[in-house]
């Protein structure tokens, strides 16, 4: 069957980009909608680059009929958890009526296949903090919601049979291109692996542990980094199943083991060979103490082998892109 283009939204951003280039390096044809709010144009290495913002229905519409799309990817997305909690109203407009604008676009035009971008956020504080597809959904903060409530309207515009989805629960999402050429650029970034870097090369000047009292084992926050070139290859995977017939999945993206803050730290301690100026600080609201996927139904529906499960090399790739960014790259 001929492949048809994929529309990749938020394809400029940290995420998107790295699977668009994985996209472009199997030659499939790919148009990006992004508004570059936090992404960049110069992250776009394949396909054209189209910036408007994907809540817009008259121009999805148009880009959707103009360019044969049949399958949609969605990136798009505010991102920040304590930014949700102090401005829920933002979060269900930027993700939750920006996605209800997106399917009534997709439905309207025939979209066969679906890839969404949710999160480990839906699980909230699951028991023992580790969850499987099954463990029900609680979120804790606007973010979580915002995202499960798109879930539940991809889950329902597929059961009337208009399309297809694979939606993807993403842990913690780590580490640039191993071969950098691109990474992540994020302006004001709050993710831990990120601020790390960047107090490691003095572009912040401390690095604040967000709660030393959690019920874990050293009392800070617990989580499960997946490397960003596994994640491409899931969506990859999530591609061709629909494109196969395969029917609608919800799926986890981790790897099934969990690091502390202190120990995140430690590996960037290692990687750079100096320690980190530290500085304890109150928890952060809207954040659970330990997240961690039961992942083995990514492996046996989509087959997903991860290449780079190892935090210190997750943490040496987003280190090394750091440097490039520090001497000017994108
Ligand atoms: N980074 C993580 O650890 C993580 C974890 C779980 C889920 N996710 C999800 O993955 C997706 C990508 O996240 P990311 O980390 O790459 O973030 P990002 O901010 O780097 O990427 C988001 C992209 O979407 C664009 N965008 C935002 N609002 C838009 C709009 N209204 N119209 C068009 N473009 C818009 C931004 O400019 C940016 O390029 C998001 O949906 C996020 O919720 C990320
Ligand atoms: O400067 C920092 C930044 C983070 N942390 C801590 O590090 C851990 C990880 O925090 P991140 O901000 O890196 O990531 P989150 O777990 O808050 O959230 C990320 O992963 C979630 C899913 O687990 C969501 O999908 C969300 O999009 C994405 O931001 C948390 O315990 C947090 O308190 C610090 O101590 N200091």
């Amino acid at each position: 069957m001929a492949r048809g283009t994929i529309l990749v939204t938020g394809g400029a951003g940290y995420i998107g980009s790295h699977v668009v280039l994985a996209l472009g390096e199997r030659g499939e044809r790919v148009v990006v909608l992004d508004d570059l709010s936090t992404g960049r144009a110069d992250a776009v290495l394949h396909g054209e680059l189209v910036v408007g913002d994907v809540g817009d229905g008259a121009l999805v519409r148009r880009l959707l009929r103009t360019h044969g799309i049949d399958t949609v990817m969605h990136f798009a997305a505010r991102t920040v958890v304590p930014e949700s909690v102090a401005d829920p109203l933002k979060y269900y407009r930027e993700n939750t009526c920006a996605t209800r604008s997106l399917l009534e676009a997709c439905a309207a035009q025939g979209v066969r296949h679906f890839v969404f971008s949710s999160t480990a956020a839906v699980y909230g504080v699951p028991e023992g903090g580790i969850a499987d597809e099954d463990t029900p959904t609680a979120p804790i903060n606007p973010y979580g919601s915002s995202k499960l409530m798109s879930e539940w309207m991809l889950r329902d515009l597929a059961a009337t049979g208009a399309l297809r989805h694979v939606t993807l629960r993403y842990f913690n999402v780590a580490g640039c291109d191993p071969a950098g050429r691109i990474g992540q650029s994020t302006p004001e970034a709050t993710l831990l692996i990120k601020v790390a870097c960047e107090v490691a090369l003095g572009r912040r000047p401390e690095l604040a542990v967000f709660g030393t009292d959690y019920p874990t084992p050293d009392g800070t926050g617990v989580r499960d980094y997946i490397h960003v070139t596994d994640l491409a290859d899931a969506h990859l995977r999530a591609l061709d199943h629909l494109r196969a017939g395969g029917a609608s999945l919800t799926l986890n993206c981790g790897y099934g083991r969990g690091y502390s803050v202190r120990e995140v730290i430690a590996a960037v301690e290692r990687a750079h060979g100096a320690p980190l100026p530290v500085r304890e600080a109150p928890r952060r609201p809207g954040d659970p103490p330990m997240l961690i996927a039961r992942a083995e139904r990514i492996r046996e529906v989509l087959d997903w082998r991860p290449r780079h499960d190892d935090l210190d090399t997750i943490v040496a790739s987003a280190l090394a892109w750091e440097r490039r960014l520090a001497q000017g790259a994108r």
